[in-house]
């Protein structure tokens, strides 16, 4: 098990990268597979989630193949096994996209009902039942959805119960092939979904309003390889917000889209930091005191990410008072008591977080609980008194590519202890689920 040995109290300031979105990187790798031919990503961020989908993606019969610089090649031409395999699909909740496409591509998909972060019951239930709506038959046998479609998809109006992100994606990937127009009402609006729909589109397939609450998808016979560049991950880029923010520090983003961020930028204002343009895809946020206090209420876009949940209250544990914060999409609260460890005075009662702001948090060896709570434990670690030491860094892993490198270029001193993998490289490292 890899751990992180972070040493508070440093100011981070300079400049960061961020990187393409692994949420919109993975729907988007397996949408490749809708077409026959070589396509080209760009922007896919080397994390070990997008590992795992190359991984699935290969076992189907498809090639996949990554260069430096986050180019990455996938052709769906030998796209021939139906069955994806267990041990890579409980990794992480994103590999139940190759239901989709493999429903479209050969009208049938055995897929395993999946893993991913540990943040309370993840049923696919919507998925399923829209796929089912679609003229599939599923059932569930061995821990697997066995899916069925042999006279082929076909396309009508589904409601997407609430507005679930995965579903959404789930259905576009099969209804791009279905026979005539599904129409996908209160869809997710992440602008993850509107990325899928414009790789979709570049494809050939004919998909409108994804962005919005009803999506359009007109199904098409067949689609064509294409080339794309995967959005700015929010995530990513809330999170090195946050990181500046809790070291009372000053840094600049590239490669970012402010308008996906504006939730999180108002929270951010709102609880004291500067936060300026500096240029069309670069943002600075500047902190210079303790953070205010803040209520915060996690939405599907474009409310308050639950994404970024945790790195927030990571800073609003040093806050000037108290702040809550209700978690409406997940269960998302196994970090507390780590930060408990670490001084923080936080309690919760149902989903809601009271959390009364300490001067001070002192540093503790705590154990990432999940990707996103294991990031905000690095965070209360950079500002903490003394030595942090992050254990299960894995799951970190899933979804920022050299967090501790990006950190230690703006000034953080962190270092990685990993007894099985010296040196990190994205091809070899098998991921790990949460
Ligand atoms: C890989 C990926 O992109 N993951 C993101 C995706 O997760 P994911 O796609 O899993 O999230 P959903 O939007 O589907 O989940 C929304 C809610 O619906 C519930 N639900 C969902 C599907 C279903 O079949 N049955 C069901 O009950 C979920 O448990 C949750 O309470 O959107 C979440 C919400 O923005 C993000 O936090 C995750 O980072
Ligand atoms: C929860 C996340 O991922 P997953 O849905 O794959 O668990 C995440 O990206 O924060």
């Amino acid at each position: 098990m890899a751990r992180l040995l972070v040493e508070g109290g440093r100011r981070l300031q300079g400049e960061v990268e961020i990187d393409g979105a692994k949420n919109s990187a993975l729907p988007i790798m397996a949408a490749a597979g809708l077409a026959e031919g070589e396509s080209v990503l760009e922007r896919i961020p080397p994390t070990t989630d997008v590992t795992t989908m190359a991984q699935i993606l290969r076992e189907l019969g498809m090639s996949v193949s990554f260069s430096p610089g986050g180019t990455c090649v996938i052709d769906g031409s030998r796209l021939r096994h139906h069955r994806a395999p267990y041990d890579l699909v409980r990794r992480m909740r994103a590999s139940f996209y190759v239901a989709g496409l493999l429903l479209a591509r050969l009208g049938r998909a055995e897929v395993p009902l999946p893993g991913g972060c540990a943040l309370g019951s993840r049923p696919v239930d919507f998925h399923m039942r829209g796929f089912e709506q679609l003229g599939a038959r599923i059932r569930i046998e061995h821990g697997y959805m066995i899916a069925g479609a042999p006279r082929g998809l076909h396309g009508r109006p589904v409601l997407v119960e609430r507005a679930s992100v995965g579903t959404t994606v789930n259905l576009m990937l099969a209804a791009a092939l279905a026979e005539g127009t599904t129409v996908l009402e209160n869809a997710a609006r992440e602008p993850e979904v509107a990325d899928l729909a414009a790789f979709l589109n570049r494809m050939g397939a004919r998909v409108n309003g994804a962005g919005g609450p009803t999506v359009t998808i007109e199904g098409v016979r067949t689609l064509h390889p294409a080339r794309h560049a995967v959005i700015a991950d929010r995530v990513e880029a809330g999170t090195f917000l946050v990181a500046a923010a809790i070291t009372r520090g000053e840094v600049t983003l590239r490669n970012v889209t402010p308008e996906h961020l504006q939730a999180a930028l108002r929270k951010l204002e709102e609880a004291g930091a500067r936060v300026e343009p500096a240029g069309p895809d670069a943002l600075r946020l500047a902190m210079d005191d303790r953070p205010s206090p803040l209520e915060v209420e996690t939405a599907p876009y474009p409310g308050f990410p639950t994404d970024l949940h945790q790195p927030m209250v990571a800073l609003l544990s040093l806050a000037r008072g108290i702040s809550t914060i209700r978690e409406t999409i997940f269960d998302r609260f196994r970090y507390v008591d780590e930060l408990r460890r670490m001084g923080a005075h936080i309690r919760v009662d149902g989903q809601r977080a009271l959390v009364e702001g300490v001067e001070r948090l002192t540093g503790a060896p705590v154990e990432a609980p999940d990707l996103r709570g294991g990031a905000a434990l690095v965070l209360a670690g950079l500002a903490a008194e003394g030595r942090t030491e992050v254990q299960s860094v894995e799951h970190v892993d899933r979804g920022y590519d050299r967090f501790e490198e990006k950190l230690n270029q703006l000034g953080a001193r962190i270092r990685r202890v990993d007894p099985d993998r010296p040196a990190r490289d994205h091809t070899l490292i098998p991921a790990m689920g949460c």
